[in-house]
C-alpha cells in the first residue's frame, strides 16, 4: 500500500487571503485524517505566504497520523523541525523566491551539507527524505548522505502524462525506484500528482511508500464539491 499524505499549504493560502481563520487549517488537517488520509504534509516557505511556522507548531498537537514537514534547510527551518519533531522531514532545495519547488537536490555538490543536516535530524529521531530527480547518479549520491528516503520530484512525469506520453513519462521513475530499492532507500514521490495521473504512477512504480499531494487535491476538492454547495445555497434561498 502507498500512503497518502495530504499537503495542506493551499488551505493556508485561502485562509491568509482574508486574514481570519477560515478555513481553519488545524480543523482541516484533523478532518483530512478523519476521512482516511495517512499523513499531513506542510511546506512552510521563508515568507510564510501559506503555511506559517506557527501552524507547523500547532499541527504537531493535532496530527495523529504521519506529520511531514518539507522545506529548504535554512537555519530557521532546521530550528523549527528540531522543535516540532515531526515524523518525517523532507529537504527541498527551493530558492526563497520560488513559486513552488522546481528541482531535486544535486546530491553530489551538496553531499556534505546534506550529510550534516540529515545527521542532526536523525540524531533527534526524525526520519529524513530528500527531494530528488529521477536521475541515477543523484540517487546514488543520496545514499551517501545517509538519508532514510528520497522523494522523487514528479513534475516531469505529470507534464508528460498530460501530453499522453504515459510510458515515456513513467520510465525514469520506474528505473529510479528500482535503483533506490537496491540501494536500501525508502521511496516517496510528489509534485503535481493528481486524480488523473496518480493511479498509473502507482501501478508502474514499484516500492512506493508514500505520495504527498496538495495543489491538485485541493483544486479537485473545490470542483467536486461545487455542485453540492451551490445547491445547498439555492435550497436556503428558496
Ligand atoms: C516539494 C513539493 O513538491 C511540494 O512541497 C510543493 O513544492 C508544495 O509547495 P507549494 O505549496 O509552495 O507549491
Ligand atoms: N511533496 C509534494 C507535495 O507535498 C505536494 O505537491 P503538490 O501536489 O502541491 O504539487
Amino acid at each position: 500500500m502507498t500512503k497518502l499524505s495530504v499537503n495542506i499549504n493551499k488551505i493556508a493560502t485561502l485562509r491568509n487571503s482574508r486574514g481570519g481563520n477560515v478555513p481553519d487549517v488545524l480543523k482541516t488537517a484533523a478532518d483530512i485524517e478523519e476521512f482516511g488520509a495517512q499523513g499531513i504534509t506542510v511546506h512552510p516557505r521563508p515568507d510564510e505566504r501559506h503555511i506559517r511556522y506557527e501552524d507547523a507548531r500547532q499541527l504537531k498537537g493535532i496530527v495523529t497520523t504521519e506529520f511531514n514537514i518539507e522545506g529548504n534547510p535554512i537555519s530557521k527551518f532546521i530550528d523549527l523541525v528540531l522543535e516540532v519533531k515531526p515524523d518525517q522531514v523532507t529537504l527541498v532545495p527551493d530558492s526563497v523566491d520560488a513559486i513552488t519547488s522546481n528541482a531535486g537536490w544535486d546530491t553530489i555538490e551538496y553531499k556534505q551539507f546534506l550529510k550534516d543536516v540529515i545527521g542532526t535530524f536523525k540524531e533527534n529521531g526524525i526520519r529524513t527524505s530528500i527531494f530528488t530527480d529521477p536521475v541515477p547518479k543523484m540517487i546514488e549520491g543520496a545514499v551517501e548522505t545517509g538519508t532514510d528516503r528520497i522523494e522523487l520530484y514528479t513534475e516531469s512525469y505529470a507534464v508528460q502524462y498530460a501530453e499522453g506520453k504515459h510510458e515515456l513519462a513513467v520510465e525514469p521513475y520506474v528505473e529510479a525506484a528500482k535503483l533506490a530499492y537496491r540501494l536500501g532507500l525508502g521511496l516517496n514521490a510528489g509534485h503535481d500528482l493528481s486524480l488523473d495521473n496518480v493511479n498509473y504512477f502507482k501501478e508502474k512504480v514499484p516500492h512506493l511508500l508514500e505520495v504527498s499531494i496538495g495543489h491538485a487535491l485541493i483544486c479537485e476538492s473545490l470542483y467536486l464539491g461545487l455542485e453540492n454547495v451551490v445547491n445547498m445555497y439555492l435550497h436556503r434561498l428558496k
